[in-house]
């Protein structure tokens, strides 16, 4: 099953740096595990935001949950999931 994933990231301003700093570093760091099992083959980037478009291929609703929710900075997101079918006019 195929998602469209949006996350807007909203760290606290006030947050202490080296709380920050970790909390990027974990978050990087389970991100990337997550795309080496397969489960996130797309991650990019939203020019101008902090924000991040991305494709979850995973088999329930439950497990995007569990992986979405595993992500460190999942507290300080706003995410916004959409379901993906296939399109009757895609070619191949
Ligand atoms: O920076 C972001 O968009 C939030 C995020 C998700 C995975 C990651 O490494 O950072």
């Amino acid at each position: 099953m195929l998602f469209h994933v949006r996350m807007d990231v909203a760290i606290p301003h006030g947050l202490d740096p080296k709380v920050r700093a970790e909390l990027v570093a974990t978050e990087k760091a389970r991100a990337e595990e997550i795309q080496r099992s397969g489960k996130w083959p797309e991650l990019w980037r939203v020019v101008g935001e902090y924000a991040n478009i991305s494709i979850f291929d995973v088999d329930s609703n439950d497990e995007l949950h569990g992986l979405l929710s595993s992500l460190p900075l999942f507290p300080y997101m706003d995410v916004k999931v959409t379901p993906l079918a296939k399109h009757p006019s895609k070619v191949g």
